[in-house]
């Protein structure tokens, strides 16, 4: 038996990190681990950084993949991975750095593309869409920004109008019709969290 894949997608902001905390909280640590999707982002060291910021982030052919399946397929086969390390500020990947990931029973994978890409789509045993209005998301991911990844006010508009919401309508958005349970309001919707966590603890028992 491999080690269980959850996917969690959904919109910039929508939830999926504090949902996949929250599904967590229920399990011993050794029994659960979290990879994200923003970690495969491309390195872009080889442009300028006045180059960097014009990549469009929110389309499939800003993330490597065809990394992040081969480290998911061996995660899943109980092998450990070295996960890239990314800096939102300068659009890049740490030079030799990498987070030692090792495989436990439940892998939570998270992030806005996961089941876009159908080889992904299909090493994914359970997936869940957390549905979160556009207008709720875009506040949370101004103050993300703002404070975590070192931009201001005029690039957050600009890149949401250009390429965020264009894309999460064509990729993000019609990629639910893959989820097998799309969950209002993630964190806080309680209901949500006991059943997928009773289907995780169902599972793990057969
Ligand atoms: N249900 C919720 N109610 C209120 N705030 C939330 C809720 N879910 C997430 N947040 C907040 O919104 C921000 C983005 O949440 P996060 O889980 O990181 O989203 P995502 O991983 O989808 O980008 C965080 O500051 C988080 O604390
Ligand atoms: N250099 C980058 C890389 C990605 N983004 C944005 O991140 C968003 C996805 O992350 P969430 O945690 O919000 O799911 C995506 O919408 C990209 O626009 C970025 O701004 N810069």
């Amino acid at each position: 038996m491999h080690n269980l894949l959850i996917g969690i997608a959904g919109g910039t902001g929508s939830g999926k990190t504090s949902f996949a905390l929250e599904i967590m909280k229920h399990f011993p640590e050794g029994d659960v681990v979290l990879v994200d999707q923003d970690s495969y982002y491309k390195d872009l060291s080889d442009l300028p950084f006045e180059e960097r910021k014009k990549v469009n982030f929110d389309h499939p052919g800003s993330v490597d993949f065809d990394k992040l399946i081969e480290d998911l397929k061996a995660l899943k086969n109980n092998v450990p991975i070295k996960k890239p390390v990314y800096n939102f500020v300068t659009h890049t990947r740490e030079k030799d750095k990498f987070t030692t990931v090792v495989p436990k029973k439940v892998i939570i994978l998270e992030g806005i593309m996961i089941f876009v890409i159908p080889e992904l789509r299909e090493l994914i045993d359970i997936k869940l869409y957390v549905d979160t209005d556009a207008d709720v998301r875009v506040l949370r991911r101004i103050v993300r920004d703002i404070n975590e990844r070192g931009r201001d006010l005029d690039n957050i508009i600009e890149q949401y109008l250009n390429q965020v919401k264009p894309m999460h309508e064509e990729f993000v958005e019609p990629s639910k019709r893959w989820a097998d349970l799309i969950i209002p309001e993630g964190a806080h919707n309680r209901e949500a969290i006991r059943f997928v966590v009773n289907r995780i603890k169902t599972l793990l028992s057969e």
